[in-house]
């Protein structure tokens, strides 16, 4: 699977996540998640990311793989709850392209 094909993953993860906030959250994790509040899903966020930090510090290759996959599914969840589209995200990103982080820190203290 190419690049390409790999954001196409998270758009169909996008999609799945906004059909699940309206289903039962007997039967879907997305749905008991919405349930439980914004606060528990940025909570579920700060753990995943936490997890990944101590992968990446402590554990091996597939740790490392299985924490992020968590931390990005959840952000994901976190992005759907607050309803701002993934496209929004990646446009961020498509706008600071090419700009180094060095330098567009030494532009905000100028
Ligand atoms: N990618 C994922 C995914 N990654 C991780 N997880 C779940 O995230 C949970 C995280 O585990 P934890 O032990 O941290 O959480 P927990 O113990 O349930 O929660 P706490 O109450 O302890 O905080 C596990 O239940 C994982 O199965 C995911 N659940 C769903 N998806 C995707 O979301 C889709 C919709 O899922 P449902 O909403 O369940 O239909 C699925 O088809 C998948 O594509």
């Amino acid at each position: 699977m190419n690049h390409k094909a790999r954001m196409d993953t998270l758009t169909r993860l996008e999609t799945t996540i906004a059909q699940r906030l309206a289903a039962s959250p007997e039967t879907s994790y997305v749905a008991k998640l919405h349930a439980k509040g914004l606060a528990k899903i940025a909570q579920k966020v700060g753990e995943e990311a936490t997890e990944t930090v101590i992968a990446a510090l402590a554990g091996d290759e597939a740790e490392l793989v299985g924490e992020a996959a968590d931390l990005i599914f959840h952000l994901m969840v976190l992005l759907g709850e607050k309803r701002v589209p993934l496209d929004r995200v990646l446009a961020e990103l498509d706008r600071r392209e090419g700009v180094s982080g060095l330098d567009e820190k030494a532009s905000r203290s100028a």
